[in-house]
């Protein structure tokens, strides 16, 4: 299943935030190899104590993302059982969520966004090769380990993070507060299929070039459910091509949505369209 790493090879730094079930500290991890101690640094997630009944899901969460492996998702060196604490340890990245960085930031070029694109439709393609659905798709799990230089044209670097405690643990308002990014028939199934992820990747699309705006984000959980209801779409982008991707794979029929190889080529397209130039610098505009 996965490593079990002592609590006495753990150091805790910092707390760098609160999800709505876990902790983040910056730490790090002593470890014996021939003979040599290494030290890793490491983010700390821990699982509230009052979600205990949750602590399951969470070791499913980090058993599925140590069983596989690929360059873009989250490497997960394993878990830390103490006390009351249930612990996963990963890789530490270094620039931490998407969502944040984009918030934070001014200068990111539509070829950079169409770059975080598509890594994270290759790592959806290889979940989906191997038919495991991640079920969490939305820019706060995806994290920054390369900026990438607008100057060097040096591209980012994305890693997937784990999905999470599993929806049909979550309270209904936490499955309405996670509209738009989680498919409509979820609401009902309560099951993670891998059309859900087409779903999600569409409405991270949109935050992505929307600068980390949450997508429906002044709704209220009710108007929320409505927004399923009314089989409303989210704003188009200016970009149409773009703007026709995302609605593809937002359609309320699950099986509608484009494969993953579909999405590549589609993203493909786009960065070579050239629109890339029009979108990037104004003067541009032909
Ligand atoms: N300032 C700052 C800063 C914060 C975090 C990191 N690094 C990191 N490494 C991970 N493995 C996971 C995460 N996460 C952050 C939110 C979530 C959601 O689950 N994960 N952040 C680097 C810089």
């Amino acid at each position: 299943q996965f490593h079990m790493i002592k609590h006495e090879d753990l150091t805790w730094s910092e707390s760098l935030g609160q999800g709505s079930f876990t902790h983040i500290f910056r730490g790090s991890k002593t470890d014996q190899r021939d003979g040599v101690t290494h030290s890793t640094e490491v983010l700390l997630k821990v699982l509230d104590a009052n979600h205990k009944n949750c602590w399951e899901s969470f070791f499913e969460a980090a058993s599925l993302m140590s069983q596989i492996s690929h360059k873009h998702l989250l490497l997960v060196y394993g878990i830390s059982v103490h006390k009351s604490k249930n612990i996963m340890v990963q890789e530490f990245v270094k620039h931490g969520a998407l969502d944040l960085y984009l918030k934070k930031s001014t200068s990111v070029s539509v070829s950079w966004k169409l770059d975080v694109a598509k890594q994270l439709a290759c790592a959806l393609n290889f979940l989906e090769e191997k038919n495991i659905a991640h079920g969490n798709i939305c820019a706060k799990n995806l994290l920054l380990a390369r900026e990438g230089d607008p100057s060097t044209d040096n591209s980012p670097f994305i890693k997937l993070s784990d999905p999470g405690i599993s929806m049909a643990l979550l309270g209904k308002d936490v499955v309405l507060d996670r509209i738009p990014w989680v498919a409509p028939e979820v609401l009902n199934t309560l099951e993670i299929e891998l059309e859900c992820d087409k779903w999600s990747f569409g409405s991270t699309l949109w935050e992505i070039f929307n600068n980390g705006e949450a997508p429906l984000q002044g709704l209220d959980p009710i108007h929320k459910q409505q927004f399923y209801e009314h089989f409303s779409n989210l704003p188009a982008l200016e970009w149409t091509e773009l703007a026709d991707l995302i609605s593809q794979c937002m359609q309320y029929q699950p099986e509608l949505r484009p494969s993953c190889r579909s999405i590549i080529r589609q993203l493909n397209s786009l960065i070579t369209s050239g629109n890339t130039q029009m979108y990037t610098s104004p003067f541009m505009v032909t």
